[in-house]
């Protein structure tokens, strides 16, 4: 096979190899002006020449995985009894092979496949790891893909590889580099018959589940990271798709020579002839750790034949299966019984010499894979992992009817409603209370309405999650990005809200007052919104944080100042008045709008008296014929209104709710 690959050089290039599928990217695309002919495996042989390191620090180097006397325990704290999730398991995968691990619910797969993945608390683990040989740091070669598919639905499959592209390769690499990239994953995946189609979401049908993982897979694996684990990655498939995915995976492994390990629960026959290798687990104990073609000999040993034309997959996980037995001595016989005939068999005997042949192999030579820092390199600054965040969040909240356009006609249909129900209530007395509803209602309903925002948040947050763990970029760009995208989308809201509503209801005619309206409701909602934020991230789930953002609203609004206005607010709840932001709020419009107004008192007929006026605010001597907004503000309560610190206020809460936002993605990532 021949490689010619020097793209990176400022003379024309050409790339010769014996393939069948290049790709091309137009002239003009690529920076240098050169024509660029790539497949995946030629850029790796690039990077490779190029001292590549992947977006976790690694060298392109084959990567071995070995493990021995791997123990993971947890305590309960109860009982104090310590349990084994994971019992001295021991085993090998080498590049270009992939491992399945089986076993029924609740064997410990994903336990295992987390430790092996250094995911897992160290304290609670035992063991060692090694890496071509070496004891070495996993996180720093291999990458995690996470068994949800976190895309995001209103881009298309090409759009979210792309961006995790921006995101994963250094600046060094041109726009067309990148794209050329995109394309090759997108091939070897299976991808190109769906790559410009939207992901899907409740709106949109997008492509199918297995394209769907595939897509997701792919952004995961971009840099070719040495060893990858996948969790469950055909769950929710059905056999044909999971074969498929599989089945890209394996392609991968092998063109690559990368060293795969996947958590499968019940793999087609097909799919299960994929694997090379097999690690059957039941309650922690390794029943099975070997060759996936010499399984069935070894249970044949056992005296258990797996039926003609039966799923093997199938028959290993029924024999050992043993939750139904209703006698615990009886289940945990029946795995002992397994466990200890794998300890003693030849199987594992092989396999210990193979685990001691590759140690022995590496002593002298090879270089121990550890970091030799323990802060993480990102391929872009902090400004840049910001600004392709921003620029994926604008095209994701444009496009996406829940994030953008379904939240913008239910403010301003809300907005039609205020401005309908309290339509030119003028300047009469007896229509005070209407106009103060008109203002609480608009800044209690469209804080309300925020909670709009968590379907997307939520989406967004798991695509974070992931690119978070893949090592990606930070927290820090993250909220900042979410910070940036939501100014301009709070200011239309709440312009067009005050376009539908102001003039309909008649208030302050000033354009200067329309203005600050229009700014007072965006500083509420920017708070409302940081809240949303704040609370999305300590509980991910959908049902339980609108519930929390729901009734944190409805608190706030019983304590805003309007229901129960401020002079009578208990002194227990008085607390809650001053830290609620909707109190600010409502402060500052209602100031904002009475100021220099002048209302109307009721004139009085009684010509034996020479009261001519009766009003309810202001000069009540019955000589005044109207009364000014600052005295309906004074008898109502609400003295002291300080628009200018008011502002400063909001600000100071949703930079505080956006720093707890941080606080908490920094503090689960720490966890994690
Ligand atoms: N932190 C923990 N503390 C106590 N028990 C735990 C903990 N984590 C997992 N377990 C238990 O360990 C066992 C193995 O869990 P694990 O998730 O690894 O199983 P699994 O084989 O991946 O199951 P499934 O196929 O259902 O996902 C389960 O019985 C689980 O309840």
């Amino acid at each position: 096979m021949e490689h010619v690959a020097q793209h990176r050089s400022s003379e024309p290039q050409t790339i010769v190899r014996d393939t069948t599928t290049t790709i091309t990217i137009n002239e003009s695309e690529n920076k240098n002006g050169n024509q660029i002919n790539l497949k995946i495996d030629e850029l790796y042989i690039q990077e490779k020449n190029s001292s590549f390191t992947s977006s976790n620090g690694a060298s392109n180097d084959s990567v071995s995985l070995a493990w021995r006397n791997l123990s993971y325990a947890v305590t309960n704290p109860k009982t104090k009894q310590k349990t084994n999730l994971v019992h001295e398991a021991s085993g090998v995968v080498k590049p270009g092979e992939v491992m399945a691990i089986m076993g029924p619910s609740g064997a410990g797969k994903s336990t295992l496949l987390d430790v092996l993945a250094g995911r897992k608390n160290p304290k609670l683990t035992t063991g060692e790891i090694y890496l071509n040989g070496k004891p070495g740091q996993v996180k720093y070669v291999s990458t995690y893909v996470m068994q949800e598919d976190a895309l995001m639905g209103v881009l298309t499959v090409r759009e979210n590889i792309q961006f995790a592209a921006d995101l994963c390769f250094p600046s060094s690499y041109s726009k067309a580099e990148r794209k050329a990239r995109v394309q090759a994953i997108i091939t070897e995946l299976g991808l190109d018959r769906v790559a410009d189609s939207k992901i899907g979401t409740v709106f949109v049908r997008g492509v199918s589940g297995g394209e769907k993982r595939r897509a997701s897979i792919a952004t995961q694996v971009l840099t070719l990271p040495k060893i990858i684990f996948l969790d469950e990655p055909t769950s929710g498939l059905d056999a044909a798709a999971s074969y498929n995915v599989m089945k890209a995976i394996v392609q991968m492994a092998r063109n690559y020579k990368l060293t795969v390990v996947a958590s499968i629960h019940q793999p087609s026959t097909e799919t299960y002839s994929l694997f090379d290798k097999l690690c059957i687990l039941g309650r922690g104990r390794t029943l099975y750790m070997g060759k996936r073609e010499k399984a069935i000999d070894y249970f044949k040993t056992l005296g258990h034949v797996v039926p003609a034309y039966s799923n093997p997959a199938d028959h290993f996980l029924y024999l050992i299966n043993s939750d139904f037995m209703t006698d615990r001595t009886q289940a945990e016989e029946h795995i002992t019984q397994f466990s200890d005939s794998f300890e003693n068999s030849d199987v594992n005997k092989l396999l210990q010499e193979e685990i001691n042949t590759l140690i022995e192999q590496h002593k002298e030579t090879g270089t121990r894979i550890i970091s030799s820092s323990t802060t993480h390199r990102y391929q872009h600054s902090f400004l840049q992992q910001t600004m392709i965040l921003v620029r994926r969040s604008f095209l994701n909240a444009m496009r996406n009817l829940l994030v953008f356009w379904v939240r913008i006609i239910l403010y301003v249909a809300l907005g039609l409603l205020i401005g309908t129900t309290y339509w030119q209530i003028g300047y009469n007395q007896a229509n005070i209370t209407e106009r103060l509803s008109s203002e609480y209602f608009s800044v209690a309903f469209l804080s309300f309405m925020s909670i709009a925002g968590i379907p997307g948040f939520l989406e967004e947050r798991l695509v974070f999650q992931r690119e978070r763990g893949n090592g990606f970029y930070s927290v820090g760009p993250f909220v900042l990005a979410n910070t940036i995208i939501s100014i301009p989308f709070l200011f239309i809201i709440s312009g067009s809200f005050t376009a539908v509503t102001y003039s309909a209801v008649g208030l302050h005619n000033d354009g200067k007052n329309a203005i600050l309206f229009i700014v007072y409701m965006f500083l509420c909602l920017n708070v409302a919104e940081a809240m949303v934020c704040f609370i999305a991230s300590i509980i991910p789930i959908f049902i339980a944080s609108l519930a929390i953002t729901a009734f944190a609203n409805g608190f706030w609004m019983v304590f805003a100042g309007y229901l129960v206005r401020p002079p009578n607010i208990s002194k227990g709840w008085k607390w809650a008045h001053y830290i609620d932001y909707q109190k600010y709020s409502f402060e500052t419009i209602l100031y904002n709008d009475l100021k220099g107004l002048n209302f109307n008192c009721e004139r009085l007929n009684d010509t034996s008296s020479d009261r001519m006026y009766n009003c309810f605010y202001g000069d009540k001597s019955g000589r005044s014929a109207t009364f000014t907004g600052e005295d309906v503000l004074n008898e109502l309560g609400y003295t002291n209104i300080r628009p200018a610190l008011w502002t400063v206020i909001l600000i100071a809460m949703a930079i505080i709710y956006r720093l707890a936002f941080f606080a908490v993605l920094r503090l689960r990532k720490n966890h994690s």
